[in-house]
């Protein structure tokens, strides 16, 4: 299969990211990250979740977050939600889209959102018709997709499974997680082989965390397979609260900068991105994750 010349980029690094920063980030920082992520050309932010704030009180203010950013035409800002609550939470914000999350498998499921994977994908039905009812997209992420912290191996069969699922729901997209970055790059083409019998590749989408350094190789795989998109996270921020030992997601830059040198276009401007992620380090007072981040930090 021939690479794509377009990529969609999927910027998680104010949701995915933040939600999983143990310093607090204020209200304006939010809004600012995602303010200046839109001035560098992504036209898809997570900009944050309608989720319990006693499970991740990081997201607690993401209404305010959606009622203060600079909106840009074009800009689709979305957000993570779990259930009904959540739903009618980000419809009242203003979010432009939204995401359900589920699990391909039963152990993270419990764990994250304290239900198993069915009773996951019953809480969406409502949620998919009050977005029906909005005329409201919704993406739909599936976790561990190459492993899980708790049960280890996950099944390809099982993550087409659960995908046929959301797909049949209503989402438009399945973002595939490689939540705890354990996957590589065959283990990755053997599961979009699998996936795409029940979900067309054009509507997959890759999540790789870099824990294992893999994420780089998984979306080169990903993209032989014929995906397209692909979430990613400014300076590599973030991890997941309840996935011990998950590292950040693939940094946005890392990604541009190989998409870039591949010919493939996606509209984002790469000194305008690093200049992000090194601002959030700053105000994190984190390394920076992104190797081009630091390379073009030091030029
Ligand atoms: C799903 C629940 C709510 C179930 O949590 P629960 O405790 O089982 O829910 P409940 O329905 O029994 O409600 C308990 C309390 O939560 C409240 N509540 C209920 N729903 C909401 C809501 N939407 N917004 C705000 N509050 C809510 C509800 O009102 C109630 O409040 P109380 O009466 O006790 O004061 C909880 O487990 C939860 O919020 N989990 C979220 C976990 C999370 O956000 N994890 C990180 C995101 S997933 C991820 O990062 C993976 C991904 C997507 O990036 C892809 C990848 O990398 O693999």
């Amino acid at each position: 299969m021939s690479l794509p010349q377009q990529v969609r980029l999927v910027e998680v690094g104010p949701r995915d990211g933040l939600q999983n920063e143990a310093r607090p980030v204020t209200l304006v920082q939010r809004v600012e990250l995602v303010d200046r992520l839109s001035a560098a050309g992504l036209g898809h932010i997570e900009a944050g979740s309608f989720v319990s704030p006693r499970w991740v009180p990081q997201m607690a203010d993401s209404a305010a977050v959606f009622g203060n950013i600079r909106r840009r035409s074009g800009v689709r800002y979305s957000a993570l939600v779990p259930n009904l609550q959540g739903m009618e939470a980000a419809i009242a914000a203003g979010a432009t889209e939204v995401a359900v999350f589920a699990s391909a498998s039963e152990g993270f499921s419990q764990r994250n959102i304290n239900c198993s994977i069915s009773e996951s994908l019953q809480r969406f039905a409502p949620v998919m018709a009050l977005a029906g009812e909005q005329g409201m997209a919704v993406r739909g992420y599936l976790s561990c997709v190459l492993g899980c912290p708790y049960d280890g191996r996950v099944d390809p069969q099982q993550v087409a499974a659960v995908s046929a699922e959301l797909l049949a729901m209503g989402c438009y997209e399945i973002s595939l997680g490689d939540t705890i970055g354990v996957g590589v790059a065959s283990a990755t083409r053997q599961l979009i082989e699998t996936v795409s019998r029940r979900v067309p590749r054009e509507q997959l989408a890759g999540h790789f965390h870099d824990t294992y350094g893999q994420a780089q190789s998984n979306i080169y795989a990903a993209l032989l397979e014929g995906v397209s998109v692909f979430d990613s996270s400014v300076a590599g921020l973030g991890g997941c609260p309840y996935a011990r030992g998950a590292s950040g997601n693939v940094a946005s830059e890392d990604v541009l900068y190989m998409l870039n040198g591949m010919g493939i276009d996606t509209g984002v401007d790469i000194e305008q991105l690093v200049r992000t992620g090194q601002w959030i380090c700053q105000v994190l007072g984190r390394d920076n994750g992104s190797r081009v981040g630091r390379a073009m930090g030091k030029v």
